[in-house]
């Protein structure tokens, strides 16, 4: 069967994240790692292509995006779906809008939404105004991100400068009348010109009004939880077929190893959790891999016992992250902890490891290029937004979860290894 819906994400945990919640429905869905090189041969009715390219320069992002359409449009997909994070992550530039806007070009589109709300997650959208929990953006921990600090919480404000058509809203009193009201007010508004409509979201069922509104939308736009009703809108109406339902489920063995990156709030609690647990733990620290390299951590490895699921961790809270930043630079941080990650992975692979659980969006690009991973199957949720995947890697089948960093509860890590462990 030929691709119905071809999405392109802009990094590879939000990538996971669009996968996991369009296979909730049980749909078969592909994840591919980068724009495959080989034209499709048996694409998934459902295909994700992952891109690293939320921070990339413009034109790099675009050309990556429009590569990537291309490609889900020789699987024969005839609508498309743009992801990107559910806190807006992006700068004045872009990538958002500019991607968003090349790709209607391309498609001949004349208009598009805007919907990051992921209600599961604490994301809200009211009056165009984003919310996380009950914060507004620019005042939750995303005002300090590293790469995007986010300033504004008004999506429309944010948007206008990364595009060149006008920008507008349909309000979460037009959702809340319906998709028959939401589809007339977007036509109102395509006929003033707008191109880019900002919705409102703030539950899981105003997002099947606007799923069920904008179906036929040759390109659709926002954070993984706006796509989620569209698979089972699909199997109502026979789009889908029902042979269509049935992912993969192989049975690997248990070795596990944990590799967190991420330095999130949340990632904090959950690495303390997992410690408190009494999993074999070592913590990785930039300005000791900076003199001595990745040995410690290999050698600690070796000795390890995978049954037991070490954990290899960089996780620290933000004064020490600070700490090893002004030594060493961003940029270099950052790199020393990942490449160190990513040798653990291979190293934890060809030990036996056949579950591998990584924390955070950088780190989890580094381990799966590291792991030579091209295509992922999407298994079951571990919670909103965090699969597992299945792939091959060094001639093995292994799972593979990629979480971002504010996803899922304390208990995740343990969380993981049940689901693979339930019957
Ligand atoms: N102790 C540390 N000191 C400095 N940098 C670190 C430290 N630990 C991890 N890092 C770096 O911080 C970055 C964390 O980014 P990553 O994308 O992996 O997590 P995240 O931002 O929490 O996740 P997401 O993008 O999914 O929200 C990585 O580049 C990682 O190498
Ligand atoms: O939408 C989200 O919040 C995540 O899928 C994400 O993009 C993490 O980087």
């Amino acid at each position: 069967m030929a691709t119905l819906l071809g999405c392109i994400a802009d990094d590879f945990t939000g990538a996971t994240d669009l996968a996991g919640l369009l296979a909730r429905s049980g749909v078969r869905v592909s994840l591919r790692i980068g724009v495959p090189t080989e034209p499709p041969r048996d694409a998934a009715e459902f295909e994700v292509i992952a891109l690293k390219s939320r921070t990339a320069p413009v034109d790099e992002a675009v050309g990556e995006a429009l590569a990537a359409l291309r490609w889900l449009k020789a699987a024969g997909a005839p609508r498309f779906f743009w992801k990107y994070c559910s806190t807006f992550d992006s700068t004045t530039e872009g990538n958002i809008g500019p991607v968003a806007e090349a790709l209607m070009n391309e498609l001949g589109v004349e208009q598009t939404i805007y919907c990051p709300a992921f209600p599961e997650n604490g994301r809200s959208i009211f009056m165009g105004n984003l919310f996380v929990g009950r914060q507004p953006l620019a005042e939750s921990p995303m005002k300090d991100h590293p790469l995007t600090p986010m300033r504004d919480s008004n999506l429309m404000r944010l948007l206008e400068p990364q595009v060149k058509r006008p920008v507008g809203l349909a309000d979460r009193l037009t959702v809340a009348a319906g998709a028959g009201r939401l589809r007339g007010e977007l036509d109102r508004l395509r006929g003033e010109g707008v191109a880019h409509v900002v919705v409102d979201a703030v539950a899981n069922s105003d997002l099947e009004i606007i799923a069920e509104a904008c179906r036929d939308m040759t390109l659709l736009t926002g954070g993984s939880a706006v796509a989620m009703p569209l698979p089972a809108l699909y199997l109502q109406d026979g789009t889908l077929s029902r042979d269509a339902i049935g992912g993969t489920r192989p049975q690997l063995d248990r070795e596990t190893v944990v590799l967190s990156g991420s330095c999130s709030a949340m990632t904090n609690k959950q690495v303390a959790y997992y410690r408190k647990t009494g999993a074999p733990a070592y913590q990785l620290d930039p300005l000791t891999l900076a003199e001595e390299g990745p040995e410690g951590a290999l050698d600690w490895l070796q000795a390890q016992d995978l049954s037991k699921a070490p954990i290899l961790y960089a996780t620290a809270e933000p004064d020490k992250v600070k700490a090893s930043q002004e030594k060493l630079g961003v940029a270099k941080a950052g790199a020393l902890v990942e490449e160190a990650l990513a040798r653990c992975a291979v190293a934890a692979r060809d030990k036996g490891a056949r579950r591998i659980i990584v924390a955070g969006g950088e780190t989890s690009g580094a381990v799966t290029k590291a792991l030579g991973v091209s295509q992922l199957d999407i298994g079951a949720e571990i919670a909103p937004g965090v699969p597992w995947t299945y792939c091959e890697s060094g001639g093995q089948q292994i799972a593979l979860t990629l979480k971002s960093g504010n996803f899922g509860s304390e208990t995740f890590f343990t969380d993981a290894q049940g689901v693979l462990d339930r019957p």
